[in-house]
């Protein structure tokens, strides 16, 4: 599921997309699935590994995760539960099909949902959209645009979080800022699988496309002054991006147990509002860019 959903979709060369399946809200779940590779001669290995499936919702690519989210394939795990029916291609994602020679191979899908701008757009369309699936997600990417921290993360580098920080969900004190744990209840970071960001950032440097695995903040307010910038780079020196969404889906993904990653595409510097400066084109192109190379690559694999 992804709030910038085109550009993830856009990515996604190698994948068709099936008919849309509507939410109750209106938004569209997109499915892309990579078709299942050439067959390999007989009694050799078909090439392909145990390519997982992967959901990639975000609200801003909410591919996912999602961007933008993804979907599963047949795992021996009993991750993946892909419904009677299927998506309109005829054979349901993630199910391993037999090739042209009769062995089972698997391909990947990826759904793909604009989730809204927000948090709480973007948990709802990632709830409403894992609660209704008739799929099993692997993974959710919640992907879109965003600020980046200097020095850590120059426009149109990519941001793979390697935490998402709920930045504004606490107290104001006169003292200062507290955290929802510091008040006593709730929790404001989900983290991803510890390997999924360092293999993210390998097929990123592999393909020449600049990034930087870091906490990503979630705000309901993009930064606009000196002073806010400096106070979040206070509480949180790690951090290389905010955006608006990510602990939104983050949250949706964590109540149905399934794994989440933030990746976002740096169309502004965080600092004094400066509209002017913003690249927003140049983002999107880096971001359609990254799922191209997350399609070929870690969206294969098993996660
Ligand atoms: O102020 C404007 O004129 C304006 C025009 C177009 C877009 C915006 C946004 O605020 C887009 C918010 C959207 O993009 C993400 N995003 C991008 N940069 C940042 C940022 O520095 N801080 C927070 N969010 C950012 C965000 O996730 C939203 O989805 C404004």
């Amino acid at each position: 599921m992804a709030v910038e959903s085109d550009s993830v979709a856009a990515g996604l060369d190698g994948y068709a997309a099936s008919a849309p399946r509507a939410l109750p809200s209106g938004r569209t779940v997109t499915r892309l699935r990579r078709p299942a590779p050439a067959p390999a001669p007989r009694g050799a290995p078909d090439g392909t590994g145990a390519p997982g499936t992967v959901a990639a919702p975000g609200p801003d690519a909410p591919g996912g995760r999602p961007a933008s989210d993804a979907a599963g394939t047949g795992d021996p795990a009993g991750r993946h539960r892909p419904a009677p029916g299927g998506d309109g291609t005829g054979a349901p994602a993630g199910l391993p099909v037999p090739d042209a020679s009769g062995a089972a191979v698997t391909h990947a899908a990826v759904d793909v949902v604009a989730g809204g701008v927000g948090p709480a757009a973007a948990a709802v369309t990632a709830a409403v959209a894992l609660t209704t699936s008739p799929y099993a997600y692997d993974l959710v990417v919640s992907a879109g645009i965003g600020g980046g921290f200097a020095p850590h993360a120059p426009l149109g580098s990519v941001v793979v979080s390697d935490a998402i920080i709920a930045a504004d969900l606490g107290a104001d004190t006169p003292d200062g800022y507290l955290a929802v744990e510091e008040l006593g209840f709730g929790c404001s970071v989900h983290l991803p699988p510890p390997a999924l960001p360092g293999r993210i950032a390998e097929a990123l440097r592999e393909g020449g496309r600049r990034h930087v695995v870091a906490p990503v903040l979630t705000l309901s307010t993009v930064t606009g002054t000196a002073a806010r910038t400096a106070e979040l780079i206070a509480r949180h020196p790690r951090a290389a991006a905010e955006a608006m969404e990510g602990f939104g889906v983050a949250e949706a993904a964590a109540a149905h147990g399934v794994p989440v990653v933030e990746i976002r595409a740096v169309s502004n510097t965080v600092g004094p509002r400066d509209r002017a400066a913003w690249r927003i084109g140049e983002a999107l192109d880096s971001l359609r860019d990254t799922f191209r190379l997350l399609g070929s690559t870690v969206f294969l694999e098993d996660l």
